[in-house]
């Protein structure tokens, strides 16, 4: 689905990520994993083509992002961003369906099929009730399943998810998290996304990649990496890992002075 060949990022005279050769398949759900400033937003934002890389090329399908036209690019891959600010009034179902303009091809107006996506994906992030709302008005966890739900209306077979979790309740985190694994083991999306919950990224992802901020980085199935040396290393803190039935429960060791 998406793969990038010798890729390295930098921020000024710092190399965050030093020649990235990493494959992501169909179907298969990542969690990007790193300390603050590791480089896992710039990462994101380069995979999505809102950033050239400084060396390197990302491809989406077999192709190089910066050979696709944007039309096509943004029926390929949604992004989900960190923040965001609405500047105007906008209806939360306006927001939403605004996320189908990829399909409009010369068409100004929605059509019933946008509206259905819409509702559906508002209805799946459980906000239908809000649809009328100016999205000013809503909370932080509200907006922020309001804009998962822009991307579900994308309807793209890739989904870039900058801390999908944030400022989302316990009970939506467990949701909003099983319905993005099940998207992608029930109907081949592909998933990438970044979070800084360790538990809840085990319990979701097939796979993670681990960024050291310094260019090191190791990618792998969760098994593989998602150790408690490793990720100890990678995110400066020790760490351990209780078993609980099947799920592995993910503890930062307490500071002992
Ligand atoms: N425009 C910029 N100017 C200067 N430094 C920048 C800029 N954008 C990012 N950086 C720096 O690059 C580094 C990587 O930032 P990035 O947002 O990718 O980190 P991150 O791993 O997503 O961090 P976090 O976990 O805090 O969200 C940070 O040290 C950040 O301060």
């Amino acid at each position: 689905m998406i793969s990038t060949h010798q890729l390295s990022l930098n921020i000024g005279q710092r190399r965050l990520i030093a020649n990235l050769d990493w494959r992501v398949r169909d179907g298969e759900c990542w969690s990007v994993i790193g300390r603050n400033g590791a480089g896992k937003s710039t990462l994101l934002r380069t995979l999505a083509g809102l950033r050239t890389p400084d060396a390197g090329h990302v491809d989406i399908g077999g192709r190089p992002i910066a050979d696709w036209p944007l039309a096509e690019l943004a029926r390929q891959r949604a992004f989900l961003a960190q923040s965001r600010s609405d500047a105007f009034s906008y209806s939360v179902i306006e927001t939403v369906l605004s996320a189908r303009h990829p399909y409009h091809g010369n068409r100004y107006w929605e059509d019933s099929d946008d509206h259905a996506a819409a509702i559906k994906a508002l209805d799946a992030m459980e906000v239908a009730d809000l649809a009328e709302r100016d999205v000013r008005t809503l909370s932080g966890g509200e907006r922020q399943r309001v804009a998962i739900a822009a991307m579900l209306a994308q309807d793209t077979p890739l989904l870039l998810l900058d801390e999908p979790a944030n400022a989302l309740d316990l009970a939506h985190q467990v949701s909003v998290m099983g319905l993005l694994a099940r998207l992608c083991r029930e109907q081949g999306k592909t998933a990438v996304m970044i979070g800084h919950d360790l538990t809840l990224a085990h319990s979701v992802s097939t796979h993670a990649l681990l960024l050291m901020g310094d260019g090191r980085w190791l990618a792998g199935a969760t098994a593989e990496v998602m150790r408690a040396d490793i990720l100890g290393e990678y995110l400066g803190h020790p760490i351990d890992i209780i078993q609980h039935g099947k799920r592995s429960i993910f503890i930062p060791q307490e500071d002992t002075e």
